[in-house]
């Protein structure tokens, strides 16, 4: 950790200020505008994340703590800039990955949130959920599995054939098999019979629907810290409508709309989140499984059952500025980061 001394810049006794680069200079002056700096944030998140995650008020009480965030210049080699306590990123592509592996390679005292190859693992839709498959949790407070799903790579004319021999109950819901956070990533459809598969664009997960009420649950992970909330969600596909319809639908992002679900009139037996402890166990389990402290995932119950849930998406960084008490408990999530490198070192 540093500490507030070891921060303070001064300018006239140092004697190599023109090797010194301009990050290292505003970091400089902002600290000595806010004199109990502790830990240094570098950040590298796209203009919406900037937005949506450093909100004002998230700045103004980390700044009360001693966090001080400060935009990492993708035009400038990262080892010129800071000196930071840690990286906070969320961008695609190699390059990035390459860059971020190998800063942290020469700066192991640094905290980069979170290892760029855990990340990759959950831009699959398939490996995203085979932690929790392989997991198979199931305790006196229920269980948690994964849809039943099939991956399609090529070849969208062998799909009903794919899946009959799977043995896969209609509908499907099918999600393109890359999830990179674009546009195209979130475009889902509904399936209703087989033989419309066939127009659907492979590479694709084809999972089964599990009706759910109409609500799931996001579980918002920050380290060691766990948020639950309720979203809307896609409504139950009752027999009757599965055999008066039939092709393939898309669907828009319900779950995403700022809406929240934890306000309305719902369903008792619906709406109670899912038990604490089970959700604590999943947490840990997966922290450790996917070498990740920042992620989130949608979970439903199964309609009908009080104790089978189902893991559908995990995802890296999500919009925590949705999460209420999102800056108290990331800000303290920043700082016992820090201070744990400090109890290890001393
Ligand atoms: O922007 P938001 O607040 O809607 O956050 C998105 C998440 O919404 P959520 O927190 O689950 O409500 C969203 O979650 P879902 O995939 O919609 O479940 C994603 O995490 C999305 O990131 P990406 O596009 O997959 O890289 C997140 O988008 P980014 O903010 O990372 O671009
Ligand atoms: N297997 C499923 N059963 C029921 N609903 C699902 C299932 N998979 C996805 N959904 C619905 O579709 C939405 C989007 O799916 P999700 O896998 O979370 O993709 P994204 O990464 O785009 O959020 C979910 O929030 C949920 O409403
Ligand atoms: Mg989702
Ligand atoms: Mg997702």
């Amino acid at each position: 950790m540093r500490l507030k001394d070891e921060f303070s810049h001064n300018n006239d006794d140092d004697d190599e200020e023109e090797t010194k680069t301009m990050s290292q200079c505003s970091i400089g002056a902002l600290q000595q505008q806010q004199k109990n700096v502790v830990v240094v944030v570098g950040y590298a998140l796209t203009s919406k994340k900037v937005k949506s995650f450093l909100q004002p008020k998230l700045e103004g009480f980390a700044r009360n703590k001693g966090i001080l965030f400060v935009a990492i210049d993708q035009n400038r080699p990262l080892s010129d800039q800071g000196p930071f306590d840690i990286v906070l990123h969320k961008l695609t592509g190699k390059e990035w990955r390459q860059i971020l592996e190998e800063y942290r390679r020469t700066h192991p005292e640094v905290t980069v949130l979170d290892p760029p190859d855990a990340i990759l693992h959950l831009h699959n839709r398939q490996s995203m959920l085979q932690c929790v498959a392989d997991m198979n949790l199931s305790d006196s407070y229920g269980k948690v599995g994964v849809p039943r799903q099939l991956v399609i790579k090529r070849d969208a004319s062998s799909i009903p054939d794919a899946v009959a021999k799977a043995g896969l109950m209609l509908p499907l819901v099918a999600k393109p098999l890359v999830a990179d956070g674009s546009a195209k990533s979130h475009e889902l459809s509904l399936a209703y019979d087989q033989y419309s598969l066939q127009k659907l664009e492979p590479p694709l997960v084809l999972q089964e629907f599990v009706n759910h009420g109409g609500v799931l649950f996001k579980v918002y992970i920050v380290g060691e810290a766990i948020k639950v909330v309720r979203r809307f969600s896609l409504p139950d596909v009752t027999k009757r409508e599965l055999s008066k319809n039939a092709g393939v639908f898309r669907f828009p992002r319900v779950s995403c709309a700022a809406a929240s679900a934890d306000d309305a009139d719902l369903d008792p037996s619906v709406a109670e989140l899912p038990p604490r402890p089970l959700l604590e166990k999943l947490a840990k389990e997966l922290r450790r499984r996917l070498g990740l402290r920042l992620f989130n995932l949608d979970i439903i119950r199964e309609h009908g059952t009080r104790d089978h849930f189902y893991v559908i998406d995990i995802n890296y960084f999500p919009g925590y500025g949705k999460m209420p008490g999102y800056e108290h408990i990331f800000t303290d999530f920043l700082l016992s980061l820090v201070q744990s490198r400090y109890k290890k070192k001393s």
